[in-house]
Order: structure tokens, then C-alpha cells, then sequence
């Protein structure tokens, strides 16, 4: 059941189990003679099912420095953060120590007078919140990074103004959030909604839904729930993540605005459809959180989040939109949800990958030669464990597994065609340190935080600068260092200019041909949101072959059964059929 994979979630990161795992951890900890290493190596370029002993999973681990942070305010609307290493956390995973996030320069605009950033906890939580103050410094939290104090102080505003917020991946913008709305909730609902026995009103105080956390995927809103529920434990507050049990307790206790509930985390498609059904009401709710806002009011999901939108309507209502990434167009849309005094805060640069990771472009040729590619970096140890892979769709996720099966690698998969317990018990699974590999869809690039995460692959090019961003920031969160390799071949062409352009812009080194390859034109770039490019099987050529074959043979059928009806004949027995599966790629938005 969800609580206990949120309680994995809620420690965050693939650590492993050394102790149960110490075979493994020998095997791969480099401490074999070196020729035995090579010769396992060509095994496995060879395919041969055994796993290499010269691969160092779990041998490296990103450890930085101290960390301090230092506000300096400029005379115009404009505030500057940088945040120094110089202090660490004392976070219980071992091999993986939160540190802070590089120095980024702050951005604040909106109109005068901008509120003041924080700079530390003493300033944003006050001592009497002494529980709160406990559970920051258990889960190793003891300092405010940048975007958490400049949201903090945007938040707490009295003249509560909206924010949006572009941060980069993993600099902490969950807590950003969740911190002043703890503090501004300031005391618990009044009335006590009770997921196993109803809501039971005491007395006429605030109720209602007080805030909502609204994000794209389950995933995320069950790693949210586990932030919440650490960051409010021990204290009275109500908290509820809507899935599917909580929302048949919703439905069954008939009390839509009663419901008394201080922070709900929800997706679009559940809270619609509860607000729709009379189940949910949002009279009581003030403050509307977006977490990914840009993929939250893109299309696929805008449906359902308008609606959700329009219906925040709270006398003194107040809006936060967070992503790593705005493009205009979203930002534009944005806007017209976010009162005129909103404030806009930008860390860094705009849309820009997390500055902690090394990206890397690497041309693979054709598809086999990505696979090729795949083995030869897991062989070479490139990709120490634990690593996510995307592909572009499911149909890929799936074939990839295959085939990183057939090698021997402890590989799970995650795509929307599979349930929400599997999901979930998959994710656990990769955090426990139990499943090496992932392999996934666009489903798992937004906001997942697995702490240990080194290096991730685009096995398939991202068809968007958004999805590259999000992608590739699953690698180096939280100030640690990660990198990413991006397998590209020649069906990549048009748009290997973009990325290579904000790979340039993060000061990652680029073959300058790359730069001076053709724009992408504007059809493209909406033919790619649409759909991405169309690719050969993962696995290679022999299933190509017998896809051309059965093709060939369903053409030559027609122009038979054709011909036949032309000269006045009968169809030919069995007919053409309209057998589908030309592979098309399917982008995988599924919840
Ligand atoms: N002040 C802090 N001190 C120590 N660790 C922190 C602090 N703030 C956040 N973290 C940790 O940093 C990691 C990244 O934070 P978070 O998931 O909020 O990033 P994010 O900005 O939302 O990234 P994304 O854009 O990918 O969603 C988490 O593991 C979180 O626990």
C-alpha cells in the first residue's frame, strides 16, 4: 500500500543494503585483478548474459563541501542570493550527504516594494515551532538554500502575493514551498477529516481543504506526501494524499466542504473528477500550489487544471508556480492566473540545465549502435549504478528491459502502461538498491528526487529542451555532481543543434559543428512536442527484417486482392489485414 512505499520515498534515494548485497558489492567494487576484469568485459560486449566484474557500481560517491548562504540586496527591484559550501548536513544516508546547491544568482521582479529574501531558518521559522524545527534537522535540513529563502519571503509577504518560481532541478524547491505554507497554516484544521472513519466536524473554525499541492504524476505526489508528512510530523496538522483509497473515503463521508484537511497533494485527473462529482469543494482552500506548473497547464493536462484554477477562489487566495523550466508560452498562460502584484523568481539562468551536471552527446550511428553503446559504457563502468535510462516510449521501455535482461543486469521498467502498485513497487525496488537500472518513459523526468543517481542516459533523444532539462536533472541534485550521456544518431539531426545549444549555455563542452548545424524550424519543434521521431526496434535488425517482410507481403496481398476485383473476381481468402504495430512511437503522458 502507498504508505509504506512513501515511507521509502519519504527517505529519499537508492541506497544500498551493503550488508545483504555484500557478494555483489565485492564482485563490482574493483577489487579484482585488473585482466580478469577485461576479459569479463568482451562477455558481456558478446552479449553473453554474465555480468562484467569490471563494471564499479556503487564504487564511487559524489561527496562535496560546506556550505554557507549570503543574501546581498541590490538598490532595484532586483535580489541576489549566492549560496557557498561551507557547513555539511547530517543526513542518515551515508553515501550520499546533502550539500548545498552551487551559487546562482537570484532573480526577484514584480512590482515595488519586492519582499525580502531569508537567509536562515532563525529568520523564517519562529522557536515556538519547535517541532518543525526538530523535523528540518532530522532529515539533516539545517540550512536555507537559496530558492527556499527567496520563496519563503515571497510567501510570507503579509500582502500574500502569488509566486512563480523557475528553479533548477534538485535545488530544493520542494521545501521552498512547504515550509512557509507549514508556517503560514500556523494552526491545524479545526475540523478532523478521518480517511478510515469520515469527517467529524468540532466546531465552525477555518475547514474545507486549506491547501493543495497539485503535481503531474503519482509518483511525484507520493514523494511530496513523504516531504509533507516529515516535514509536519509530530504536530496535529491533516494531511492527505488523494489516490485511490483516500478517495472512496472521500466520496463515502459526503462532506465536501466539511472535509477538514490542511494539505492535500493531489493530480489533476483525481482532483478534477472529485471536484466534479460535488466530492471536493475548494471554498475553504488558500493556497494552490503548481509543482511542474509549465507541464501542469501544457495540454495534456490544462483540461483538468483549469478548471481547478478558475475554482480557487478563496477571498484571500494565494498561488505558487514552480518548475526548473518556463518556456514563454506557458509563462504567458501562467501569468493569467497570477494576481498583478505576483512576484517572479528566476535562480540562475532561465530553462538551463542544473549546472552540477557534466553532459555528454555520444553518436551512436543506428539503433543498434545504441544498444552497442549501452553495453560497451555499462561494460567500461561509465554508468556506475544506480542509473535511469529514458526511452521515448513504452513500447521502447519495454524492449529495452528485454534486452538489459538478457544481459543479466538487474533492470526494472516504469511506463504508464503498467499499474500504479507496480510503479510503485519498481521505484521502491531501484531506491532499495535492489534493481540496478530503470528504464523509463517521460513519465519519471519530472521531479523525482532519487539521491544516489550519478548518471542518466538518454537512451532516445528528448524531443524538447524542457524534457532534456528535466530529464538529465534526475543526475546531480541537491549540489552533488552527476552527469548525463545523450545517445544521439542520424534521425537526431534536426534537433541536436538545441541541445548542443544548452549544453553550450551551461558550460558543457560541444563540437562546434554542432552549433553550426541548421535551426530546427517552428513545424518541427511542434511536430516533436506532438510526437517524437519515428525509430527502428531497439533490438535490431532481425525484428526489422521480419516487420519489412510482413509489410511486403501485406502489399503484395493487396495488390492481388486488387487486381482480383478489377477482373470482376472474389476477394482473396483471409483477406489483407489491418494488423497495426508500425511502431510508431507513443510519447508516454499517462498519470
Ligand atoms: N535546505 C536543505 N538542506 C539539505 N537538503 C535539502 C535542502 N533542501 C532540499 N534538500 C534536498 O535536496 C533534494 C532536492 O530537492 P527537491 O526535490 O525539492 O528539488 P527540486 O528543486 O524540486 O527539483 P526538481 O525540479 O527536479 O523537482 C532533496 O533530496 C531534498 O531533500
Amino acid at each position: 500500500m502507498a504508505s509504506s512505499a512513501f515511507q521509502l520515498l519519504s527517505m529519499g534515494g537508492a541506497s544500498f543494503n551493503k550488508q545483504k548485497y555484500k557478494k555483489d558489492l565485492d564482485l563490482f567494487s574493483g577489487k579484482q585483478n585488473k585482466s580478469k576484469k577485461q576479459k569479463k568485459e568482451v562477455d558481456i560486449s558478446a552479449n553473453s548474459g554474465h555480468l562484467p566484474a569490471g563494471l564499479d557500481f556503487f564504487g564511487s560517491s559524489a561527496a562535496a563541501g560546506p556550505s554557507s548562504t549570503k543574501v546581498k540586496t541590490e538598490k532595484t527591484s532586483k535580489v541576489k542570493v549566492e549560496a557557498d559550501s561551507e557547513e555539511e548536513s547530517d543526513s542518515d544516508e551515508e553515501d550520499v550527504p546533502s550539500v548545498a546547491p552551487p551559487s546562482q544568482k537570484i532573480n526577484l521582479s514584480g512590482p515595488e516594494p519586492l519582499p525580502r529574501s531569508f537567509a536562515s531558518f532563525d529568520e523564517v521559522v519562529p522557536s515556538s515551532h519547535s517541532v518543525l524545527l526538530r523535523n528540518l534537522r532530522k532529515d539533516g535540513i539545517t540550512q536555507l538554500w537559496g530558492v527556499q529563502g527567496a520563496v519563503s519571503g515571497a510567501m510570507m509577504a503579509k500582502e500574500q502575493r502569488d509566486v512563480l518560481v523557475i528553479a533548477p532541478t534538485g535545488s530544493g524547491k520542494t521545501l521552498s514551498y512547504l515550509l512557509p505554507l507549514a508556517l503560514k497554516l500556523d494552526q491545524p484544521c479545526r475540523i478532523a477529516f478521518n480517511a478510515h472513519k469520515k469527517a467529524e466536524t468540532k466546531d465552525a473554525g477555518e475547514q474545507g481543504i486549506r491547501s493543495i499541492v497539485l503535481v503531474p504524476t503519482h509518483e511525484l505526489a507520493l514523494q511530496i506526501y513523504g516531504e509533507v508528512q516529515k516535514l509536519l510530523q509530530g504536530n496535529t496538522w491533516r494531511t492527505l494524499l488523494l489516490e485511490k483509497s483516500t478517495e472512496m473515503a472521500i466520496a463515502t463521508s459526503g462532506q465536501a466542504g466539511q472535509l477538514g484537511i490542511d494539505v492535500l497533494v493531489a493530480t489533476p485527473e483525481r482532483l478534477h473528477a472529485m471536484i466534479e462529482a460535488g466530492k471536493v469543494d475548494m471554498k475553504g482552500t488558500r493556497y494552490l500550489i503548481l509543482d511542474e506548473a509549465d507541464r501542469l497547464i501544457g495540454p495534456d493536462f490544462l483540461p483538468q487544471v483549469e478548471p481547478i484554477i478558475d475554482g480557487h477562489t478563496h477571498a484571500r487566495a494565494q498561488k505558487v508556480m514552480l518548475s526548473a523550466t518556463m518556456e514563454a508560452g506557458p509563462e504567458a498562460l501562467a501569468r493569467t492566473w497570477l494576481k498583478d502584484d505576483g512576484v517572479r523568481i528566476v535562480v540562475g539562468l532561465k530553462d538551463a540545465p542544473s549546472t552540477t551536471v557534466t553532459q555528454h552527446l555520444q553518436f551512436c550511428g543506428s539503433e543498434m549502435g545504441k544498444l552497442l553503446a549501452l553495453r560497451n559504457d555499462i561494460a567500461a563502468g561509465k554508468l556506475p549504478a544506480p542509473v535511469l535510462i529514458f526511452v521515448q516510449s513504452i513500447e521502447r521501455a519495454n524492449e529495452l528491459y528485454q534486452e538489459l535482461v538478457m544481459d543479466g543486469m538487474r533492470v526494472g521498467a516504469v511506463h504508464g502502461e503498467k499499474s500504479k502498485a507496480e510503479r510503485e513497487k519498481t521505484v521502491r525496488e531501484f531506491r532499495e538498491g535492489k534493481l540496478w537500472m530503470l528504464v523509463v518513459t517521460e513519465l519519471m523526468a519530472r521531479g523525482l528526487d532519487f539521491k544516489g543517481i550519478e548518471v542518466v542516459v538518454n537512451y532516445d533523444f528528448p524531443q524538447t529542451v524542457g524534457s532534456y532539462v528535466h530529464r538529465i536533472g534526475r543526475a546531480g541534485r541537491a549540489g552533488r555532481t552527476g552527469s548525463a550521456i545523450t545517445y544521439f544518431t542520424l534521425e537526431d539531426g534536426p534537433y541536436l543543434r538545441t541541445i548542443a545549444n544548452v549544453m553550450k549555455s551551461s558550460g558543457c563542452k560541444v563540437e562546434p559543428w554542432m552549433l553550426e548545424l541548421p535551426k530546427p524550424s517552428k513545424n518541427l519543434k511542434k511536430e516533436r512536442r506532438r510526437k517524437p521521431v519515428e525509430r527502428k526496434d531497439i533490438g535490431g535488425a532481425g525484428k526489422n527484417l521480419a516487420r519489412k517482410d510482413a509489410k511486403n507481403r501485406r502489399a503484395m496481398i493487396e495488390a492481388s486482392m486488387k487486381r482480383k476485383l478489377k477482373s470482376g473476381g472474389k476477394t482473396a481468402a483471409g483477406g489483407a489485414s489491418s494488423e497495426g504495430g508500425a511502431g510508431t512511437a507513443e510519447v508516454d503522458l499517462s498519470e
